[in-house]
């Protein structure tokens, strides 16, 4: 129900946004930010994320992928999606930076609600979901491909993934931490986010934080053929176990919901941490001078 509510919410918003639908043919749907290709005879869905420059989750990003990973969960033809970059380098640099720097209690709120029903609405998705991470996926962006049912990484030793919030001077929230910790074991999350440690595709495969790592140009390629192994499964029985597998720390952050944005805001919010952030973000920038 909670979730239900939340998307309708999302819905309004889109709506309010104004995003007119670019329909190619029925195979293709875009809003500005996310690139859909349908192939609905074979019931599978390509969605590329294209936020420029670095794919950031900002709240339209996130209005606008969940507006169409709807489209696609209500249309019982789709049973599988491939999670991609439009722009090959960078996978997704995690959440909008500038929607958590000098923004107000209200908007921090607004911000988190959209995160979270990010979270919950990919991890609980009855379709197969397989990540083509083709570029650097930092703290959110890690996340998004967590929430993947299988996850295939180019072989670019440029290219990081983890979750590296404790280097902003943030903390990574408690599902995140689950979620992570469900992948890659609890000592090795410890260690990692303490440390806020991005690992490159081969040690990434070893933790398990990716199943496979393949050269660049093949990463489309394998996702495809790995979807296929996936679709050989009769829906039934894998959604129920996908279920029984993912339900219980789901429903741990559905039942706090209200009191994780609470913590979120007023942890944002605090003096200490928006300098974190401005410090943080100054160096992005000097990287670039
Ligand atoms: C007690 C606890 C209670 C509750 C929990 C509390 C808090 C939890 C809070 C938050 C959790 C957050 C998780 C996150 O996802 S935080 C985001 C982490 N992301 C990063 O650290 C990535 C930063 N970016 C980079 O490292 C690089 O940009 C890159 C490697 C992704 C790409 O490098 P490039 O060289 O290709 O591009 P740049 O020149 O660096 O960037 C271009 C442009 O984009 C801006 N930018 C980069 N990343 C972000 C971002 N995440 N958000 C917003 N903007 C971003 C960058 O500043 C440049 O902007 P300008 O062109 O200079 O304007």
């Amino acid at each position: 129900m909670a979730l239900a509510a939340a998307g309708r919410v999302l819905l309004q918003a889109g709506s309010r946004l104004g995003r007119r639908e670019v329909v190619d043919g029925a195979r293709r749907f875009a809003n500005k930010r996310v690139e859909v290709e349908a192939d609905e005879a074979a019931g599978i869905a390509v969605m590329k994320l294209k936020n420029p420059p670095v794919n950031s989750l900002s709240l339209e990003f996130l209005t606008e992928f969940l507006i169409s990973l709807e489209k696609l969960e209500n249309n019982k033809n789709f049973r599988g999606v491939i999670l991609t970059s439009e722009r090959p380098g960078v996978f997704s640099a995690g959440l909008d930076l500038m929607e958590m720097y000098g923004r107000n209690p209200a908007h921090y709120a607004e911000y988190w609600r959209a995160v979270q029903e990010l979270w919950l609405r990919l991890y609980l998705s009855n379709m197969i979901l397989v990540c083509a991470i083709n570029g650097t996926s930092p703290a959110g962006g890690c996340l998004m491909a967590l929430t993947c049912d299988h996850r295939i990484m180019a072989d670019n030793p440029k290219y990081t993934i983890g979750l590296n919030e404790s280097q902003l001077g943030i903390v990574a929230p408690f599902w995140f931490k689950d979620n992570f910790v469900n992948t890659v074991g609890y000592r090795t999350a410890e260690h990692a986010l303490q440390l806020g440690l991005l690992f490159p595709p081969a040690e990434a495969l070893k933790l398990g934080i990716v199943d496979e790592v393949v050269p660049e140009d093949q990463v489309h390629s394998k996702a495809q053929s790995v979807m296929a192994q996936w679709m050989a499964i009769p829906d039934h029985s894998r959604q129920l176990t996908k279920n029984m597998m993912r339900k219980a720390m789901a429903d741990n952050l559905i039942k706090q919901r209200e009191a994780d944005i609470q913590n979120f805001v007023s942890f944002i919010s605090r003096d200490s941490i928006q300098k974190s952030l401005h410090t943080y973000l100054e160096k992005l920038k000097q990287k670039k001078g």
